[in-house]
């Protein structure tokens, strides 16, 4: 099991057939460990020999997500043996308000042997466009030109190198000087004659980004390093990438035109050399297969060797991709925005297949029909094949760079395709929120355990809610708007409402009406869901069965006036002491009561009313020292008890805990606590 952003991988999972990057939400802290999973998953196997006949039929449908204490009622089972069987089962710290996902929902319910109609599909994020693909035909690859990356430290020469080529390219090709900038760009080399395609700036920002996704577009990394600076931090952190992406390396050393001297010019290169022999750079001066190039971006000097260096690899490395027309191609976004007159546009990096107007692509939320195709140097042309970079017109929203782009034989199953990764999309944030959760809730529970080991006894659930209210109390909504703006806009506003004390926490927001998905978010953590701008919601929404708070807004200040209010009613109540009374004692009697002697204090009630179930101070001296706080035991007017004595009467008054240490000329103050109203 790996771990993958907060939430764990399950590299191979044998009865839910997780394919890789299929993950399901379980918190780090309540995590099963990877033995425990081990035995559950070999339970499961052993639980498949069991013949269908012994299996129980399941009749209710498998949420996405469920707390421990639901699915309890669903199996009809206490909640303390299912945990108990979670527990044996592998999972740590269990408790009856965890969430638990789908996936694990449907590992309970087979070790509880009941039939599941079939278990999740295997489909995520990752895959889901995955099926469009056409695999791989060995008989049908040809040569492509290399994709180049070019990394380096900060100011060491990385966009002069590729000026230069870009720049060199254009005067060589003759194509009167119209450049463009594409994110990346072909060069045909002055010698060989071979193409080799640049990213450009920020062709570095897009490798990281789509190497982070397991993604390589690039085959050769030219690593620019200064000759007066030599390896630097950056430099560091572009062998790192190198070396994790196994992409082939060369060495470019430059601005020697800077050290005119040859023997100083000699020694600075030698030194750069080294320096990267103790980074583990395998360079040809001790065997290894790195060259090293010793080149100036200013006045071109060994440009050219290096340009028939990185072809001279690319050779080597034989770099092959299927270019048919009929081949399903494929490509990564390298650049993308919105233009004038034109709309949005993005350049495409082909990776196989050929690109020709008036096919589709699909790619994350959006798709094109392709309506031109432009190349770097802002001609349109007709196709575009594998390691080329084409501008591509027509895109119904803009793709994001780092984005995979797939083709597709119609609209329609592009449409079909974005909708289930929506779908997707959308478990992917609710997992999110249910691990936060689930956090929150394991740290509330270590919390209370620290604090107070003797509650361990008591109800879970009660004694969590109770160290929920350590810290601010958080009031969760949900906010679905009209657009995107206005809900950007809700949600920041209502985030920087609260105090210390009470805060407010945005689930989710985003567009459209509730859906089926916000509802059960929003019974999850207890949200209410703001709608804002939304005009008439259905009425299976308004009247939910789960009774979930829908509130409707379309004016902003009454939709944040509503939640501060509520945040207002939620603050901690503070009480203030009002007097309503005052009474002095005057005389101590002693009282006997059966063996013991008791104290009375015979006292006359100066102002207001004493009642027996008041409460009471028993102040001293002239600055009201406090001596005693509590309540009356008794209330007496000459030998009765009596429900309360009025101003200008005489009474005798015993206090709770048998408090007896008062003196004549002390004075009772009797009081109330009035709520103080608090504002936030
Ligand atoms: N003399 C000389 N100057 C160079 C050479 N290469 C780059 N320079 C200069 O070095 C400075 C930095 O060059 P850039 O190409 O901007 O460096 P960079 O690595 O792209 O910098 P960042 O984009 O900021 O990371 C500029 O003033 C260039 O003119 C070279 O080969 N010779």
């Amino acid at each position: 099991m790996l771990r993958r952003h907060g939430l764990f991988w399950l590299k191979t999972c044998p009865r839910l057939n997780v394919p890789r990057g299929q993950y399901v939400a379980i918190s780090h802290s309540l995590n099963i460990s990877i033995i425990n999973q081990q035995r559950l998953y070999a339970k499961g196997r052993r639980r498949n020999q069991i013949s269908k006949k012994e299996m129980k039929p399941l009749n209710f449908s498998i949420p996405n997500y469920i707390s421990v204490n639901k699915l309890a009622n669903l199996l009809n089972c206490r909640v303390e043996k299912l945990i108990k069987d979670l527990t044996a089962l592998g999972f740590d710290n269990i408790t009856t308000t965890y969430i638990l996902s789908k996936e694990y929902v449907e590992l309970i319910l087979q070790e509880y042997n009941f039939a599941l109609p079939s278990l999740s599909t295997s489909t995520n994020l990752d895959s889901v466009y995955e099926e469009l693909k056409s695999p791989v035909n060995p008989n049908s690859l040809t040569k492509r030109p290399p994709v180049v990356t070019v990394m380096g430290h900060v100011d060491h020469g990385k966009t002069t190198i590729i000026d230069y080529l870009r720049k060199s390219s254009v005067v060589a090709q003759e194509h009167g000087g119209i450049t463009q900038h594409i994110g990346a760009f072909q060069i045909i080399t002055p010698k060989s004659g071979k193409r080799i395609t640049f990213l450009d700036t920020p062709g570095h920002a897009a490798f990281l980004k789509m190497r982070e996704r397991g993604a390589n577009i690039t085959d050769i990394i030219v690593l620019v390093v200064s000759v007066e600076d030599s390896v630097m931090p950056q430099t560091l952190e572009a062998i790192k990438h190198a070396k994790k992406s196994g992409n082939e390396l060369i060495i470019a050393i430059t601005k020697i035109d800077r050290i005119p001297q040859p023997k100083e010019r000699e020694r600075k290169i030698e030194k750069v050399i080294n320096d990267l022999i103790v980074q583990d750079i395998p360079v040809e001066k001790i065997g290894g297969d790195v060259q090293v190039i010793p080149i100036s971006a200013k006045t071109g000097e060994n440009m050219d060797l290096l340009e028939e260096s990185i072809v001279l690899l690319s050779e080597l490395m034989d770099i092959r991709a299927e270019n048919s027309p009929k081949t399903v191609a494929e490509g990564w976004i390298i650049e993308s925005q919105v233009k004038k007159q034109v709309g949005n546009v993005a350049t495409v990096l082909v990776k196989k297949g050929t690109l020709q107007k008036g096919k589709i692509l699909i790619c994350g939320n959006t798709f094109c029909k392709i309506k031109n195709l432009i190349d770097d140097k802002g001609i349109p042309i007709s196709k575009a094949t594998p390691s080329f970079a084409t501008e591509i017109f027509g895109w119904k929203d803009v793709p994001h760079v780092g984005d995979e782009v797939i083709q597709v034989k119609s609209e329609a199953i592009a449409k079909k395709f974005i909708s289930q990764r929506q779908d997707l999309v959308e478990v992917q944030k609710n997992s999110s929120i249910v691990e936060r959760l689930n956090e929150e809730r394991a740290l509330a529970k270590v919390h209370h355990a620290n604090k107070d080991k003797s509650k361990e006894l008591e109800n879970e659930d009660a004694a969590l809610d109770r160290e929920q209210n350590v810290g601010p109390k958080i009031i969760n909504y949900i906010i679905k708007c009209d657009v995107s703006g206005s809900a950007e806009a809700v949600s920041e506003s209502i985030c920087s409402l609260g105090n210390d004390e009470v805060k407010c926490n945005v689930i989710s927001s985003s567009v459209g009406m509730p859906t089926e998905s916000d509802l059960k978010m929003a019974q999850i953590t207890d949200s209410t869901i703001l709608c804002f701008n939304l005009g008439n919601l259905p009425s299976e929404v308004i009247n939910n069965r789960a009774g979930i708070k829908i509130k409707q807004y379309n004016v902003i200040y009454k939709l944040i006036e509503d939640v501060t209010e509520t945040l207002t009613v939620n603050l901690k109540p503070i009480f203030e002491k009002k007097i309503i009374s005052t009474v002095d004692i005057r005389e101590i009697f002693d009282f006997r009561l059966k063996k013991k002697i008791i104290k009375i204090a015979g006292c006359k009630v100066n102002n207001g009313i004493i009642k027996k179930n008041s409460m009471v101070q028993v102040v001293r001296g002239p600055n009201d020292d406090v001596i005693f706080e509590g309540t009356l035991s008794t209330l007496k007017h000459n030998k009765d008890d009596v429900a309360e004595v009025s101003k200008g009467h005489e009474c005798g008054i015993t206090f709770e805990n048998g408090f007896e240490d008062f003196k004549p000329a002390d004075r009772i103050l009797v009081y109330e606590n009035v709520k103080v109203p608090r504002f936030l």
